[in-house]
């Protein structure tokens, strides 16, 4: 049994999240779920109780999930070899199928996850209700295959389910106008459902703390980015790896509208409660130049 102490210590954790259960209640919140942090059980399913407690105090989430890591374990058991460019991957007819497969195999679980606790999800794609239309993407005019660029997130599918009190889990799949499935990433999928529905925050959790300027030296974790200093990062060639297109789209995000993007470690237990609950706040926030810290 806990002491008198621990008690109060318990006691003054709820207190300190009171203000910011107010300012977020019946608010959207997207958290994009993805990385190594998907790969442990015991961190999923603390993840999950996180969103899960979001819910349950009065918020509104969303969450958009990966599964790269898993994509590339079922290509290299059917003996698929699995290229990236730019932090996308290379997607052909058969990378397409069986990244769709594992996708919504990933997506069914957290779903079921969720539902163990008490809560109601609802697991979708973005070709359910047509909700993520797509072109074919071209970086820098390389033609990597399926890959989605998104150019319409159509909300009304998530707005029903929120509606009627589910948890939408999205899997980041699209189509074009002519009904060909395309392979989206993650954080683009996160960004763009994120803008799309009005969003108060959007936090990414990822394997990492949050942005570094040298990803080897611990001491240069950055904890509040303004868009000037993200773009300097970005230009002078700190930012590598799958960091940059997730550095773009928080920027992305900000300047359209999400008030508060945040980069966080997932695989610290309950990071989500941590940033969303306490006066410190923890990995990277992304903020306009003008912008303020809520947590500060
Ligand atoms: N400046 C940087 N700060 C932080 N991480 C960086 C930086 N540059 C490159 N990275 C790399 O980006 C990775 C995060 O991107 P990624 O692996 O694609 O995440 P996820 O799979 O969660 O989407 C980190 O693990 C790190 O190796
Ligand atoms: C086009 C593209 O690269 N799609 C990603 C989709 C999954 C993803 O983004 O997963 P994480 O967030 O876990 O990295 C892929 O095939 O890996």
């Amino acid at each position: 049994m806990d002491t008198m102490e621990q008690v109060m210590i318990k006691a003054q954790t709820l207190i300190e999240a009171l203000p910011y259960i107010q300012k977020f209640n019946n608010k959207k919140v997207v958290v994009k779920y993805g990385g190594s942090a998907m790969l442990d059980e015991n961190l999923q399913a603390n993840v999950i109780k996180d969103v899960a407690l979001l819910k349950l105090i009065g918020m509104k989430p969303i969450i958009v999930h990966g599964g790269g890591k898993e994509i590339s374990k079922w290509l290299n058991k059917v003996g698929k070899e699995t290229t990236f460019v730019e932090g996308l991957r290379v997607t052909d007819e058969e990378t397409m199928e069986i990244a769709e497969m594992v996708l919504n195999k990933v997506n069914k679980h957290l779903v079921q996850m969720v539902e163990q606790i008490g809560v109601k999800a609802v697991g979708m794609c973005g070709k359910d209700g047509a909700t993520i239309k797509v072109n074919k993407k071209m970086p820098n005019g390389n033609d990597i295959g399926f890959v989605g660029d998104i150019k319409e997130v159509n909300t009304g599918l998530i707005d029903t389910l929120i509606e009627n009190d589910f948890i939408p889990v999205i899997a980041p799949i699209g189509i074009d106008d002519n009904f060909q499935t395309y392979n989206i990433n993650a954080d683009d999928a996160a960004c763009a459902v994120a803008q799309a529905i009005g969003a108060e925050k959007l936090a990414f959790l990822t394997d990492i703390e949050g942005v570094y300027t040298n990803p080897d030296d611990k001491d240069t974790l950055i904890s509040v980015l303004t868009l000037n200093h993200a773009d300097e990062l970005i230009n002078d060639g700190f930012i590598g790896g799958g960091m940059l297109p997730k550095l773009k789209n928080c920027i992305d995000a900000v300047r359209n509208g999400v008030a508060r993007v945040h980069i966080l470690d997932g695989r610290r237990e309950h990071c989500l409660l941590l940033e969303f609950f306490t006066n410190r706040g923890i990995g990277t926030a992304i903020i306009d130049n003008e912008g303020w810290l809520e947590n500060e």
